[in-house]
């Protein structure tokens, strides 16, 4: 079994650095297809940072056997590397770009045990990159080498990904991935693009239609941080974000904080089965914040939650219009084949026949 884990610097844990799990009362309570399917395949939001450098491990090894380019096809690439203000080199559409466009799949040119980056004795290690460089394809070589960093060490430490192979506890199964195209894309805590990491190829997917010319970025964080964490976050990475809600008036942000911090209220209020602290429009408030916001690539969860509340108060049509944007999110999000996409589907066709079906109503008689 394969997950995956993105680091976060400096820090033991981080809300978006695990696995998401389903939204509560996704599926009836006894059912652990969500949380296992998600094991294997789930999103993740941060491009891998400068790590401690602890001691010597044992047995740290390379592996340099990926050396396909799974879309390396006959459409052109609907972007171009250009150099961006404030952030070095990224990539911009050269055309619009529809929600939903994939825009690059591509396996790791490079994958090496965490335990190697962190722990080898640095002359070792530097001879083990010496190694695994001279091995790489010319042009795979090429690519790392163009990667923003001084040397092999550094390019990981900026561009790379972590992922666990073969069950996040176990020792050895931390890795780190490095996919040289996908490190083109800057960062911006409102992406319009999203990217998902199924077994170790990494999938990045337009999350709204984008216009000819815009950046295309990714999430390197936990985008719904509040402003002064995201910076500080970003900070510790050794850069200033300069994204246009980082660098716009104080009057943006300020209101920004102010929907980030409603919608965990109505997050927290809507997870809530045991008391009733919502009613049958919260869902409607509580998209729309996240609409508003630009937070896209994280409507799947959104949509469900308000699906299933709809559904819990016993409004059809509701609970059939969010399930069917739910599942519409979630199979970008997460892949068509994803249990939560199922069940949403499940949810917009028969909202009755869901275990949730009335639930809230009743309660308030
Ligand atoms: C994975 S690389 C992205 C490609 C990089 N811009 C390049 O020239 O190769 C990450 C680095 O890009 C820069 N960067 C990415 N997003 C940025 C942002 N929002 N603001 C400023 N710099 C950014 C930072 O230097 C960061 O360490």
């Amino acid at each position: 079994m394969l997950s995956t884990f993105w680091q976060q610097p400096r820090q033991k844990h981080h809300p978006q650095s695990q696995p998401r799990e389903s939204v509560p009362g996704t599926q009836a309570p006894s059912d652990s297809v969500t949380q296992h399917a998600q094991a294997l395949t789930w999103s993740a939001d941060s491009f891998c940072p400068r790590r401690p450098r602890p001691r010597m491990p044992s047995g740290a090894a390379l592996s340099i056997d990926y050396a396909v380019d799974a879309d390396g096809g006959a459409d052109p690439s609907p972007f171009y590397v250009a150099e961006i203000e404030g952030k070095g080199i990224g990539l911009r559409a050269n055309r619009s770009i529809a929600k939903g466009e994939v825009l690059m799949v591509r396996t790791p040119t490079l994958v090496a045990q965490a335990e190697l980056v962190n722990e080898l004795e640095p002359r070792v290690r530097d001879m083990m990159y010496a190694v695994a460089m001279a091995r790489l394809p010319k042009g795979r070589r090429n690519a790392f080498l163009a990667q923003m960093g001084r040397d092999v060490r550094d390019k990981i430490d900026v561009n790379c990904f972590q992922l666990f192979i073969h069950g996040a506890g176990e020792k050895g199964a931390s890795h780190v991935t490095c996919y040289p195209d996908i490190a083109r894309f800057n960062h911006d805590c409102r992406p319009n693009v999203h990217y998902r990491i199924t077994n170790t190829t990494i999938t990045t997917i337009a999350v709204r239609d984008i216009q000819r010319g815009e950046e295309l970025t990714v999430s390197y964080i936990d985008v719904f941080l509040p402003s002064r964490e995201r910076k500080r976050t970003i900070r510790s990475w050794g850069f200033e974000c300069a994204c246009a809600l980082c660098q716009g008036p104080r009057n943006e942000t300020v209101a920004s904080d102010k929907r980030l911090r409603r919608i965990k209220q109505l997050q927290d209020d809507l997870n809530d089965f045991k008391e009733v602290k919502v009613s049958a429009e919260t869902g409607a408030e509580y998209t729309a914040l996240h609409e508003e916001e630009g937070l896209y690539g994280h409507l799947g969860s959104v949509y469900t939650r308000a699906a299933l509340n709809s559904a819990l108060f016993g409004d059809e049509k509701g609970s059939r219009e969010y399930a069917r944007r739910a599942a519409e999110e979630l199979s970008l999000e997460k892949g068509p084949e994803c249990a939560d996409a199922k069940a949403m589907r499940g949810l917009a066709e028969d909202p009755r026949a869901h275990w949730t079906w009335g639930k809230r109503r009743k309660a308030e008689k």
